[in-house]
């Protein structure tokens, strides 16, 4: 299993090319079930991630492209096969967006359940419930999801409301309701930047839908849809990890293609840490001003502090002066990070939902180990600012959301590389 070392206390400079979105892409790539036409996605980041749901649609029979110097898939054909088995559903949970396409055009799925993950249980409920009220009749079975639209029917437009926000929820019912016959309204849906640029390119196929970027979602279902070439919004979090590498190390970095609204909230707080953000012509600037401030953050659904952000928050937070609270409200287990990073001599204390992070004058590199994505990539940002050698392990988790992460930090100056094992 591969490893990254890093040497800390570089100090990084220059610009580093923002990918596509993971989360954006994985549900643009479902919407390849919703036409036989062809669904063509540009600014496509290569992502293990992006390989499994790929594997995933090639599995129901589309004929799946993925051109990674251009960055560009392909998705065309109709599925054949209706069956998102375990093995595939189990590496990355954002599988079960083929449920809703899926049923929508077909009438029918089997789709495994996917089952918690490191950072939480993270239950499918409001998926299934979302797909009854519109008619679907649902049973699990042997840890699947059996669903079937009856009689051959289409689902039925429903108003939907939602118990809470969840963003694959949301994508899920947004891309039924598209072939639905009637109005679905989703109620109290995501707003993530994300769920707009799948509403934009559903748009682009002849989908009929209001609300857009607000948290009451309208659509109008029509008979069919047609293929579109569609660009990958770029990925915030990406971005934002990006931004905690350079304001640790003291550095500055222009984050190329970024924009500054697809931040929200992490904006102010990077801001109040001390990380200045510009918006440019060609990306956003991050520069680190002087000292850097303990902040207390929250996680929330967008426009709040993103959870995918508070593993590489944290890591900054190590450092700054002062302490900060961070209070994680999305995933219950999402502070597996906390002992990798104390055992760098970050001082830290968790109980229950949040954690107290007291800024120390420096960290000292230790092998740790990654534990999910995100956690990955905090002990990364700690390992560039730490005294010495740092050693990432089981990194695999990394390369489900980074691109050449290790390429990319290493242009803007680290010493930092990848140990093939
Ligand atoms: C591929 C993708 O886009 N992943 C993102 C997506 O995950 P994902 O779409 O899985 O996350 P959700 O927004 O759905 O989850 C939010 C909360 O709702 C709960 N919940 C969700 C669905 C459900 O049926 N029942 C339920 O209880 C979850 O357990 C969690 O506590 O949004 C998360 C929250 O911004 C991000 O951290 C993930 O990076
Ligand atoms: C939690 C994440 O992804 P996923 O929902 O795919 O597990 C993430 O991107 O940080």
């Amino acid at each position: 299993m591969d490893r990254i070392r890093i040497r800390g206390g570089r100090r990084l400079e220059g610009r580093i090319a923002i990918g596509g979105a993971k989360n954006a892409a994985l549900p643009l790539m479902a919407t390849g079930l919703l036409t036989h036409e062809a669904v063509v996605l540009t600014n496509a980041p290569a992502l293990s991630d992006i390989a499994t749901m790929g594997g995933l649609l090639a599995q129901h029979g589309l004929r799946v492209e993925h051109d990674t110097a251009s960055r560009r898939i392909s998705l065309d054909g109709a599925a054949t096969d209706f069956e998102a088995p375990y093995d595939l559903v189990r590496k990355m949970r954002a599988s079960v967006l083929v449920l809703g396409p899926l049923l929508a055009r077909y009438g029918q799925a089997r789709v495994s359940l996917p089952g918690g993950c490191a950072i939480g249980t993270r239950p499918v409920d409001l998926h299934l419930k979302g797909l009854e009220q519109m008619g679907a009749v649902i049973e699990l079975d042997a840890g699947y999801i059996n669903a079937r639209v009856p009689d051959g029917g289409r689902l039925k437009g429903a108003r939907i409301l939602f118990t809470q926000v969840a963003a694959g929820a949301t994508e899920n019912l947004l891309m039924a309701a598209t072939l639905a016959e009637g109005t679905t309204e989703l109620v109290n849906a995501a707003r993530e930047p994300e769920i707009s640029d799948l509403a934009h390119c559903l748009l682009s196929m002849g989908a009929r839908i209001e609300g857009i970027g607000t948290d009451r979602l309208v659509i109008e279902g029509v008979d069919s849809l047609h293929g579109t070439a569609h660009p990958i919004l770029p990925d915030r979090i990406e971005a934002g990890t990006f931004a905690c590498a350079g304001a640790i190390t003291g550095g500055e970095l222009l984050l190329e293609g970024m924009r500054l609204d697809l931040f929200g909230a992490c904006t102010r707080s990077l801001r109040e840490a001390g990380v200045e953000l510009l918006e440019e012509a060609d990306g956003v600037r991050a520069r680190r001003l002087n000292g850097l401030h303990g902040v207390d953050v929250m996680t929330e659904p967008f426009p709040g502090f993103a959870t995918d952000m508070q593993a590489q928050f944290m890591a900054l937070m190590a450092v700054a002066e002062g302490a900060s609270m961070i209070t994680e409200t999305i995933f219950e287990n999402r502070f597996m990070h906390v002992p990798e990073l104390t055992r760098m001599g970050a001082r830290i204390n968790a109980h229950g939902s949040s954690a107290i992070v007291r800024g120390v004058g420096k960290l000292s590199g230790a092998p740790v180990m990654a534990t999910d994505l995100r956690a990955s990539v905090s002990l990364i940002i700690a390992g560039l600012a730490a005294e010495g050698e740092t050693v990432v392990n089981r990194v695999y988790h990394l390369d489900r959301g980074y691109e050449r992460v290790e390429q990319k930090l290493a242009a803007a100056g680290a010493d930092i590389e990848r140990i093939a094992g």
